[in-house]
């Protein structure tokens, strides 16, 4: 039996997609992908643009179609960032804007879940529409779907974000600040502090040991959930990040990484909680989706925070009922 290749189907294929389509071509784990979008003639556009681009030396030779949800029966991963954005027209965008998408991105989650659990119930689903929590919390408990295989992007585009302002304030490279933003992808959620680690160094030792004024949580809070909206109202759009985010999570699955990723996922005990919130929380993420959800300790200020997020995160659910 020839070996099955991986395939990826993803849903809404305008700026978000458009940048998960890209990242999935660099990263030539995929060889199959499938587009869908309600738009006539897009998902058409961007296969064809992409199977241009397969003729340029060096790229995979993946194959790229326009499909419907039929193609999605033997995906292994399927994105979804269908449905609108923040409307750029209406003037400088806030994070919570995000919420006032609950209505029409919930309505198109429900739509775009019926099809694929008609069809495919061993797909890893990677959430990156808005309002991001609510919309997983919707796929992952109101479909017939494994729990551990519906997930969103969630706050590990918000964590980079957080990592690279200490990395900047420290003049350190990224990659060697660990630290998670937990809760809402939005304005509730909060830098876990007490989990911050750069080489080795907690967050309360950064200035001793490299010398630099102390942080202040709230101000990286602030400043790490206004990045989305800073980078929209300069450009209109973000996908850059989301796009990264998504591939992140796909490659982790596909590849059994058991890496862990502040993914938004339904909790299940954790910080008391068990079935009724969906928000971002560190969790190994592995060949069978979501395999374990990490309950990190949390100091009283996190504690405090964790409790506004997750009433904000239940009141946007709410809205999306
Ligand atoms: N999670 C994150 O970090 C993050 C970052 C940026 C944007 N987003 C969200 O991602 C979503 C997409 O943003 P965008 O900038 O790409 O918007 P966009 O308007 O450029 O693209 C959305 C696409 O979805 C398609 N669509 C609408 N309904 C559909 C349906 N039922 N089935 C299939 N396709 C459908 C539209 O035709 C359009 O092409 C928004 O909800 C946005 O808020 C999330």
């Amino acid at each position: 039996m020839p070996i099955k290749p991986h395939k990826l189907g993803i849903i809404g294929v305008g700026r978000v997609g458009e940048a998960v389509l890209f990242d999935a071509m660099a990263s030539g784990i995929f060889a199959r992908i499938v587009l869908i979008d309600t738009k006539e003639g897009l998902p058409e556009g961007q296969a064809l643009d992409q199977h241009h681009a397969t003729a340029v030396p060096n790229m995979p030779n993946t194959t790229v179609i326009a499909g419907d949800y039929d193609d999605l029966t033997d995906a292994d991963v399927i994105v979804i960032a269908a449905g609108p954005s923040i409307d750029p027209a209406k003037g400088p965008a806030t994070g919570a804007d995000r919420r006032e998408l609950a209505a029409t991105n919930g309505r198109i989650m429900r739509e775009v879940m019926t099809e694929i659990t008609k069809r495919n119930h061993d797909a890893a689903i990677i959430i990156c529409s808005n309002p991001l929590d609510a919309n997983v919390h919707i796929a992952s408990t109101e479909f017939d779907h494994p729990q551990g295989l519906v997930m969103g992007t969630g706050t590990l585009l918000d964590s980079a974000r957080m990592c690279r302002i200490i990395a900047d304030h420290v003049g350190v490279n990224p990659e060697f600040v660990r630290g998670y933003m937990i809760g809402e992808h939005g304005p509730s959620g909060f830098p876990h502090i007490s989990g911050v680690n750069v080489g080795g160094v907690s967050f309360e030792g950064l200035p001793r040991v490299f010398g630099v004024d102390p942080l202040d949580p709230d101000d990286i809070a602030t400043r790490t959930n206004n990045g989305g909206t800073d980078v929209f109202n300069l450009k209109g759009w973000t996908n850059a990040g989301v796009g990264q985010a998504a591939m992140t999570i796909a490659r982790a699955i596909v590849r059994d990484e058991r890496s862990l990723y502040p993914v938004c996922t339904t909790l299940h005990g954790q910080y008391g909680h068990d079935g009724d919130v969906s928000m971002s929380t560190p969790c190994i993420i592995g060949a069978r989706g979501v395999e374990q959800i990490v309950e990190v300790p949390l100091s009283e200020w996190e504690q405090g925070h964790l409790a506004t997020t997750i009433q904000a995160i239940q009141d946007t659910v709410a809205i999306a009922s």
